[in-house]
Formats: structure tokens, C-alpha cells, sequence
């Protein structure tokens, strides 16, 4: 399903009036029945509600009209709030109908809104503003917006939640608190990424009769299992290890072993054939954690971190695997940077860099330049931090726009940019994928090891970095919602993670 942009779905909007002849009416009276017929589907009676409709000038304001026309058919007790009377042309058309039709429609003013606190409406609809936002909310629209987030009422958002950025999902000064938003045509950014997929609640998106043959050019898609390749999951019976792939990763000191044991154990945990651990000997003492699949190179640290005279003892390993791991756990130093480099000059290999690796590179002009010119595949998987420092910005600035760090990454070192978070963002520079899995169980330190080692393991397996990417980012999510069937938000374990792959695996591939 298509993501859109506030300018998108203007231009979509343009099309189908200008170009193919739907009159702007006919959208807005279809986008206004459509949220009612929502409400009338999650209500078995509507006559006997306390129904109120604010109303902004613009657009949303409109489609706000729409709905309570149709309310007030089916309720006596529909009353429409307004904030200004000069509303746009196409919404005249519909507030005029209320006015001839005689539907309560009052212009909201401190007094009026004060006069509310002793009323009590059962269903609130917001039609305060939709993509139109273009500033911070203050004054009654922020008063009128604090009435209804505290009224008890059960909230229809119009599109997206008053106050809400279409376009970052960022909150502009406050936002409507929605049980339920009804977007149309295809989500907005701002319905789907976080704060304002929280403000959303259940978000239905409706078709209003917009031919999709207009709707072109949209590189933005939440992940689903549609996108997904799961061809290579089927295994021929005459086949043998050497066709599920060679993983090779590169982690973990005495800091950190168990990034290194949750990064193999996911590997091997999700079908490669094979998986090498070049891990420093101070490290090894998860032995026992450690899956017995996993084949290791104890390699001679310096003071408990991977060394690079050590290191290129591995030399003629890394030729034969078909995919690196690099990073997770390895802490940060000059052996580390010395080794990455050493790597992109000399190998060709798929790489996937993360957590360490990262960090490596973001302050290696050197190793940036060598990553943006390595001739393979290459997946970068940064949380945040790791995308702002890589970018060299603040972390607000990915928080305001990750789908655009994601892609900047992406493009700067030709590379698949797998953009962790609540809502992570899977993007060759040119498509971007949101996945929206997984649960607040998974924000723990293991996580993201968890996840290098599934991509390791899809790539070894003969996926491309990007299909990997997908495919992993959605397994690993799956698994924890899954898990949470029978878990604990707070008890599941990345660990549990890789253990609950299997039932990721089968349900993806059952359907
Ligand atoms: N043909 C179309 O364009 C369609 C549009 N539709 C609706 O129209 C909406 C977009 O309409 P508009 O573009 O008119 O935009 P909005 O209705 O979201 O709001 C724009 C108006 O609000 C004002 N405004 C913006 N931020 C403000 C702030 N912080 N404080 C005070 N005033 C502020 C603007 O000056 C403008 O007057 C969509 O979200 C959707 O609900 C639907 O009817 C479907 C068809
Ligand atoms: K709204």
C-alpha cells in the first residue's frame, strides 16, 4: 500500500478534477460519507447520541460539512462547531446545504467552547485541518483541540488528526487524540510514522473514487507480505549446505560477547548454510549461549577488541564467504577503522555494517569514501543516533524527517539504508519501504544484532541486499508480534526473537 505526501496526494487531487473531469464536490462528498459510514458501521444506534462536528475553514472543514449532513439524517443531536465562516469555496457548497437544511451550526468562540465543558458529546468528529496544516496550533484552535482530547468522546479524525503533520508526522504545537482516523485514497506519512501514527488510532483508509491509473510516480509503500519474495524459501530436496550460503561476521569483544552470540545465533536461526564468527578470544566466554551451528575464529584481541594484526590471519576465510557482517558489538578504536578499511580495499564481498561498523564509519572520511566506491552490496543498518551521526546532524532532525535520512544515506554510499525504529525504514535511495510490525517489546539492546543476522542470513541464501532487507526487517517483527500472543511486552527477549523466527517463517510462508 502507497504512502503519500501532502503534495502527492494535492497533485492526485488536481488530477482527478482537472485532468480526468471528477468534480472537487463529488470528492469531498464521497470523503464525507465515507467517515460516516464508518461511524454508523462501530454504532448500533446513532439517535440517541450527543453528536458534535468541529469544522475548520479549509478542505477538511468541508468533508467535516459532508458528515454532518449525513448525521444529522439518522441523530436529532448533531451540532457543528465552526471556526470562521469564510471557509473555502467548495465547502460552502456544503455548509450552505447544513444552513438550508437547518443543522446546528454555531462559530466557535471562548465562551461557546467554555459552555461546552458542561455538555457531554459521545462522538467527536475533527475536521479541524487535514493536510492543509502549515503552522504551529495555537489560540482557540489549540483550546478547542485540548476540549476534545479531554471530553471523553469517542473521536473520528478526518484524514489525519488535527495538528498532525502529514508530511512528518510531528505533532505542530498539539493534535487531536483520534480513536479512529479515515484517510483517503492511500495513508499519509503522518498517519503512518510515529508521533502521529500514535494520535491516529485505528486509521481506515477509504477509496473516494480517484481513478488509480492517476496515482503514479509514489516510491513510498508500507511493507507487507505482498512485497516479499519468499521464492528462495523453498529448499530442493537434493540440495546441500553449500546452497543455503557461507555467512561470515565480524563482532563482538569482551565488552560485548553477546552481540556477537545474538547476531550468529540469528543467522544460523534463519537458514544459511553456513555461519562463521571472527570474534576476539576474550569474547568466547558465551560459549554456552552460543549456537553449536556456528563455526568460530577465535581471533587474537588486543586487550579484549578485535586487532588488525589478528585480523588479516582471517584473510582467505573472507574470500569464500558470501556475505560479511560487520560490527555488532566490536566497541570503537583505531584497529576497528584500520579493519574496515582493510575490507573495503581488499574484498568484494556483500556487507552488512551495523552497529560499531557504523560508528567506524561516520567518523572515517576515509572508510565513507572506500564504502560509497565498494563495488558490491552493501546494507547499512543505523537506529537514529547512528543515521545522525553518519549524516552528521542532530537526531531531531532524522526524528523530523527519517524517510528522508534513510534515502540520504542510502544514495550517499549506494547502499540499501535499513533505518531502525518503531517504524523502520527499508530504502534503496529510490524506494522506500515502511514496515509496520513489531511492538514496543523489541526496543532492547540485542535487537538489532538479532536483525544484522537474519539479513546476513537471507543475502547467503541468494536474496539481493534489498529483498534481505525487507524480508528480515518484516521476520523480525512478525516474530515479535507472535511472541507477544503469549508474552509480555516487557518479557520478550531478542533472544525469544530468534527462537520465535520459526513461527515467523512458517506463517509467512503459509499465509
Ligand atoms: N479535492 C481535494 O483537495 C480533497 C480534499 N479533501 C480534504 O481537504 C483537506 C485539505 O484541505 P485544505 O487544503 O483546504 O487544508 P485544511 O483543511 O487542512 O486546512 C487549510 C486551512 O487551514 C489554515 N491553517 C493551516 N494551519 C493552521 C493553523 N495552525 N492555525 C490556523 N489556521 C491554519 C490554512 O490557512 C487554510 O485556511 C484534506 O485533508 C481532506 O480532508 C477531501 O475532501 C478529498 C478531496
Ligand atoms: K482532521
Amino acid at each position: 500500500m502507497f504512502v503519500l505526501t501532502s503534495s502527492q496526494m494535492r497533485e492526485i487531487d488536481r488530477k482527478a478534477s482537472q485532468e480526468i473531469g471528477i468534480p472537487e464536490v463529488v470528492l469531498m462528498e464521497n470523503a464525507g460519507f465515507c467517515v460516516f459510514e464508518e461511524i454508523r458501521k462501530d454504532f448500533e444506534t446513532l439517535d440517541d447520541k450527543n453528536i458534535a462536528v468541529f469544522c475548520g475553514k479549509g478542505n477538511n472543514g468541508g468533508d467535516g460539512f459532508v458528515v454532518a449532513r449525513y448525521l444529522a439524517q439518522v441523530c436529532p443531536n448533531v451540532k457543528v462547531f465552526l471556526f470562521d465562516e469564510n471557509v473555502t469555496l467548495i465547502s460552502k457548497v456544503f455548509l450552505d446545504i447544513l444552513k438550508r437544511l437547518e443543522v446546528d451550526v454555531s462559530i466557535l468562540s471562548e465562551e461557546l467552547l467554555l459552555s461546552l465543558k458542561t455538555q457531554r458529546f459521545d462522538i467527536i468528529v475533527d475536521a479541524i485541518f487535514g493536510i492543509g496544516l502549515s503552522k504551529d496550533i495555537d489560540g482557540l484552535y489549540k483550546k478547542a483541540i485540548e476540549y476534545i482530547n479531554g471530553s471523553g468522546a469517542y473521536v473520528y479524525s478526518v484524514d489525519i488528526p488535527s495538528g498532525i503533520c502529514s508530511d512528518s508526522a510531528s505533532v505542530r504545537g498539539c493534535a487531536v487524540k483520534a480513536n479512529k482516523t479515515v484517510t483517503f485514497v492511500y495513508p499519509k506519512i503522518g498517519n503512518i510514522l510515529y508521533p502521529g501514527s500514535y494520535y491516529c488510532g485505528k486509521v481506515i483508509v477509504k477509496d473516494i473514487g480517484i481513478p488509480e491509473k492517476i496515482i503514479k510516480d509514489i516510491k513510498v509503500k508500507i511493507l507487507t507480505a505482498e512485497d516479499l519474495d519468499i521464492s528462495k524459501f523453498y529448499r530442493f530436496p537434493d540440495s546441500h549446505k553449500g546452497d543455503y550460503g557461507k555467512v561470515g561476521i565480524v563482532a563482538g569483544s569482551k565488552y560485548y560477547p553477546g552481540a556477537a552470540v545474538l547476531c550468529s545465533n540469528a543467522a544460523v536461526q534463519s537458514g544459511c548454510g553456513l555461519c562463521y564468527l571472527i570474534t576476539p578470544q576474550e569474547a568466547l566466554y558465551f560459549q554456552n549461549l552460543r549456537k553449536p551451528e556456528i563455526v568460530v575464529l577465535p581471533l587474537e584481541g588486543k586487550e579484549g577488541v578485535i586487532s588488525f594484526d589478528g585480523f588479516v590471519k582471517f584473510d582467505e576465510y573472507l574470500a569464500k564467504f558470501d556475505v560479511l557482517g560487520f560490527g555488532c558489538g566490536l566497541t570503537k578504536n583505531e584497529e576497528v577503522e584500520k579493519i574496515l578499511i582493510h575490507i573495503l580495499e581488499n574484498f568484494q564481498i556483500p556487507i552488512v555494517i551495523d552497529a560499531d561498523g557504523l560508528n567506524t564509519l561516520s567518523s572515517s572520511q576515509k572508510a565513507k569514501k572506500l564504502l560509497a566506491n565498494y563495488k558490491s552490496q552493501k546494507v547499512l543498518t543505523p537506529h537514529y543516533m547512528e543515521a545522525a551521526r553518519i549524516l552528521g546532524v542532530d537526531v531531531k532532525d532524522v526524528a523530523k524527517s527519517p524517510i528522508d535520512a534513510a534515502t540520504k544515506i542510502a544514495s550517499e554510499f549506494r547502499a540499501i539504508c535499513v533505518l531502525k525504529g518503531s517504524r523502520t525504514i527499508i530504502t534503496d535511495g529510490d524506494e522506500v519501504f515502511i514496515n509496520v510490525l513489531g511492538n514496543p517489546g523489541m526496543a532492547k539492546g540485542g535487537s538489532g544484532d538479532v536483525l544484522t543476522g537474519i539479513i546476513l542470513s537471507m543475502i547467503a541464501q541468494g536474496y539481493s541486499a534489498f529483498e534481505a532487507a525487507k524480508l528480515s526487517v518484516y521476520l523480525h517483527s512478525l516474530s515479535a508480534d507472535i511472541l507477544l500472543e503469549k508474552k509480555a511486552m516487557q518479557t520478550i527477549l531478542p533472544s525469544d526473537i530468534i527462537e520465535g523466527l520459526d513461527s515467523a517463517i512458517r506463517r509467512l510462508i503459509e499465509g
